[in-house]
């Protein structure tokens, strides 16, 4: 039984290592080939399985493809003449579910025994279980980019196969495919792998995120100005700038108003915050609330997208083969999220707040104008934004906007560069073991809020520089990862001329 030595399962001890009054050497949940899921376990007299339990709450029996049928089994050792690994194969399920495919990928071992004859119990015969583990949970978006999600993954899937990094892949079929996915899956299945991996471009990526925050992860909404959803005859504040001298960390919505949420713990200014491995400050969350994802567990980029923004400022380069050795070699970088709260008014009066999250960049205006029209072009690939920006920025169009913002003043912010004031051998950008990054971040004193009013083309608030091979400086030139600070760029109604500079 080498096979399963090998680390395949063998992490998951029971706590009293024992079971059915055997000497347990590893339990794990595993496919078994024409059957589905199963618990798995071995002790010293040999391999027992049992269909693999679906909490009645649990919406993700279906997904998984979980059985129900008596499909336990078991192997005693004494007739065990062969285990091997066979690799990379597919798993036959005896359920087609709504969204997987009824064949799976994954890495196989194959358990060869004997067994008697009913009918003669002197003739031995051969049997052989097949059974299959998922580590790496994939998701290729065969439309993103030039359309090569596919090839990419083609391209990786050896690295990983080397490395021995087992991997589940999933196609997408559609967008939104990759949220219902991992939203649907329960905490206990996603700590069944050890991370996921998109292979595709910025949106893929959003959106698995979404899919693995929204529903899990709980904290506190964004600050929101004083007089926020006052009516507009109560708001009687000056048109421009106005200041106000205020601590930001008092600007949460009123904890009674959310009795759901619970409160978890933040910095002053209510961001749950880590330190990375190295030692660099991150507003991700390591909190007790946040049950997933475990400690290991990793979120990993492939870029086969059409500006891959989020690639390009963690590895500094958007190549596929660096990105997957990043990822098998376990490496991490701690990322900002920015929470993005649309307040509604629903039927009834009542406010409630439709909440996503982004790891790059969130836009009002023209950048939102560009991306609803260049949806309409995705056929063109990567120039459906030169296409639709052009057709965006001729149109010209502004829109009346009253933006409130904290302006926190950092150690790690730099007006002077943002300004143009400082030449750009004096910028510090961010690169790979970036020292600002690396530096604490201690030092966000008390803030003002700020508010501008007016016709704006563009509204943007970028979480991370946003790279790309057109603006290999980025939108944000200084922006940093994991600084925590969201980086607003505000464009009023100006000339084309202008708007273009
Ligand atoms: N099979 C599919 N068919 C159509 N759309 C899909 C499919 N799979 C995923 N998508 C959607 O495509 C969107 C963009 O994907 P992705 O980021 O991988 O490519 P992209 O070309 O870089 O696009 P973008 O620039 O919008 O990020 C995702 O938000 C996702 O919802």
């Amino acid at each position: 039984m080498e096979v399963v030595g090998n680390g395949l399962i063998a992490e998951n001890l029971t706590s009293n290592g024992h079971y059915n009054g055997e000497q347990l050497h590893f339990s794990s949940v595993v496919f078994l080939d024409h059957v589905g899921e199963v618990n798995l376990s071995l002790n010293s007299k040999g391999l027992s399985w049992s269909p693999a339990e679906s909490p009645n709450n649990d919406k993700s029996s279906c997904f998984d493809g979980k059985i129900k049928s008596d499909t336990a089994g078991e192997i005693n050792i004494s007739d065990v003449y062969a285990a091997e690994v066979a690799d990379w194969g597919s798993i036959r399920r005896l359920t087609r579910c709504c969204f997987m495919h009824q064949n799976s990928e994954m890495y196989l071992f194959v358990v060869h025994a004997m067994q008697r004859s009913k009918s003669k119990a002197s003739v031995w015969q051969l049997v052989e279980y097949t059974f299959g583990h998922k580590d790496q949970l994939v998701f290729v978006n065969p439309k993103s980019g030039k359309g090569t999600g596919q090839k990419v993954w083609g391209v990786v899937a050896p690295i990983f196969a080397r490395a021995k990094v087992r991997a589940q892949v999933t196609v997408t079929e559609r967008a939104g495919h990759a949220l219902d996915l991992v939203s649907s899956m329960t905490s206990r299945e996603l700590n069944s792998y050890d991370g996921i991996v998109a292979v595709g471009g910025d949106g893929l990526f959003n959106e698995i995120l979404n899919g693995l925050l929204t529903s899990r992860f709980k904290t506190k909404y964004p600050p929101v100005p004083p007089d926020f959803m006052a009516s507009p005859e109560e708001d009687a504040s000056p048109s421009v700038s106005e200041r106000s001298e205020i601590d930001a960390g008092t600007f949460y919505p009123n904890e009674d108003q959310f009795p759901l949420l619970p409160t978890s713990r933040h910095n002053e200014y209510g961001f749950p915050s880590f330190r990375t491995e190295d030692g660099a400050c991150s507003t991700a969350v390591e909190d007790g609330e946040f049950s997933f994802p475990h400690k290991w567990f990793r979120f990993g980029l492939i870029p086969a997208g059409s500006t891959d923004a989020i690639v390009i400022c963690t590895t500094g380069a958007r190549d596929p083969i660096t990105s997957a050795l990043h990822i098998v070699l376990g490496k991490r970088i701690g990322l900002d999220i920015a929470q993005v709260v649309k307040w509604k008014t629903t039927m009834n009066s009542r406010i409630e707040p439709s909440v996503h999250y982004t790891a790059s960049f969130v836009g009002y205006g023209f950048y939102g104008d560009v991306i609803t029209e260049s949806e309409k072009y995705r056929w063109m690939g990567p120039q459906r934004y030169d296409f639709a920006g052009t057709k965006t920025f001729l149109r010209h169009r502004s829109y009346e906007a009253e933006i409130s913002y904290l302006d926190v003043k950092s150690d790690k912010t730099d007006p002077e560069a943002f300004q143009g004031h400082k030449r750009k051998s004096e910028q510090i950008i961010c690169r790979a073991d970036c020292k600002v990054c690396k530096t604490p971040c201690s030092d966000m004193t008390k803030s003002n809020w700020l508010r501008s009013r007016g016709q704006f083309l563009s509204v943007g608030a970028a979480v991370i520089s946003c790279r790309n091979e057109r603006a290999p400086d980025g939108l944000v030139a200084d922006a940093h990862l994991a600084d925590g600070l969201l980086h607003l760029i505000l464009i009023k109604n100006c000339s084309h001329a202008l708007y273009l500079w």
